[in-house]
């Protein structure tokens, strides 16, 4: 094989109370990568379309090469050589896991045209190092359900232990891009190092219960459970009118609404996708009443993860 091309999927990662443990990913929109095999040895980025010309050209700084780089060295492969062409298929600092799509398409890309050395579960602590070269954390509630699909936990990160829950099938996400940027390495930098009990003993039962809720498909269990109180309340004061953009969704039928990743997008998830359109409307509508402009995307959970696009 010369030539492949792969898609990888946005995601929603915390799902509100599950701080670096939780992630789902959507069904649009996503990352696109090709590669094309070289005769030289070493990884080129040929193109990057959709960016600005604001992503990192360099193999070893952007999250797409980046994590191909450390899957060669892995295997001992010293003497691969090709071209990559990134489209960049959403904002960058977006909280919609931009950064872990492309290390995701590109660590499945390179790990197909090497005819599948290791299995895609095997690729997850690579396509982390993605994440470490985006925002300095090496946290897996992107890249997790981005390259496995579902809706992923990370109950450990050392041993690393990931595994995909089952969601009931009428579950919809809305998830809404205000046009500004706030990048991950800024937004964990503000985050507390301690913790109080009270709040610990909280957020303990809302994991609890949205995991429970999610598998037991109880729709107000799971709208219940929505709730941080460790991490939101830090970080909503980075996104504007954020407090009556979630009132809204909640207003109009949302079983809960909050930050996606670490912002600026938020996100709600309704039962039904008239109720998750109307959800997007409402929110986007809020936005506007602030002077932003906002986009939304609404989607099941998207369970595949990864498609193969072409190859050749
Ligand atoms: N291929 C890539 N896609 C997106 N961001 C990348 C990529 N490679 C490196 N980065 C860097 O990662 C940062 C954006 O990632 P992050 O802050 O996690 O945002 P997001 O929430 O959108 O993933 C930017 O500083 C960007 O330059
Ligand atoms: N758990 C991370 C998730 C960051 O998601 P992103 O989509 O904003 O990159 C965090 O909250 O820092």
């Amino acid at each position: 094989m010369n030539y492949i091309k792969v898609f990888a999927p946005a995601t929603v990662a915390n799902v509100s109370c599950g701080f670096d443990i939780f992630g789902f990913a959507i069904e649009e929109p996503g990352d696109i990568v090709e590669i094309r095999r070289r005769d030289e040895p070493g990884i080129v980025i040929k193109d990057i379309f959709g960016d600005d010309g604001r992503l990192p050209r360099k193999a070893e700084k952007n999250a797409v090469t980046g994590v191909m780089l450390h899957l060669l060295k892995h295997l001992g492969i010293t003497d691969f050589g090709c071209e990559v062409t990134l489209h960049k298929n959403m904002p960058l600092g977006s909280g919609m896991g931009s950064s872990a799509a492309s290390a995701v398409a590109g660590v499945v890309a390179i790990n197909e045209l090497l005819d599948c050395p290791l299995s895609r579960a095997d690729l997850l602590p690579f396509a982390m190092e993605g994440e470490r070269i985006a925002s300095g954390s090496a946290h897996a509630d992107n890249v997790g359900p981005a390259l496995l699909g579902g809706f992923v936990i990370i109950r450990s990160y050392a041993p690393l232990d990931v595994f995909s829950i089952p969601v009931p099938g009428d579950l919809f996400c809305t998830l809404v891009h205000p046009d500004i940027e706030i990048n991950t390495k800024d937004a964990r930098y503000i985050l507390r190092d301690e913790v109080s009990l009270k709040n610990t003993i909280s957020q303990m039962g809302n994991v609890a219960g949205l995991v429970a809720g999610l598998m037991m498909e109880d729709y107000d269990l799971i709208g219940r459970s929505m709730v941080d109180v460790i991490i939101e309340p830090v970080r909503s004061i980075l996104i504007p009118d954020f407090n009556l953009v979630k009132q809204a969704a909640l207003d109009h039928g949302a079983l809960g609404c909050s930050i996606s990743g670490s912002g600026p997008s938020m996100f709600a998830l309704s039962r039904g996708v008239e109720n998750a359109k109307k959800v997007g409307e409402v929110m986007k509508a809020t936005f506007a009443n602030a002077g932003i402009e906002a986009t939304s995307h609404v989607s099941l959970i998207n369970k595949g993860g990864p498609v193969v696009l072409d190859k050749n």
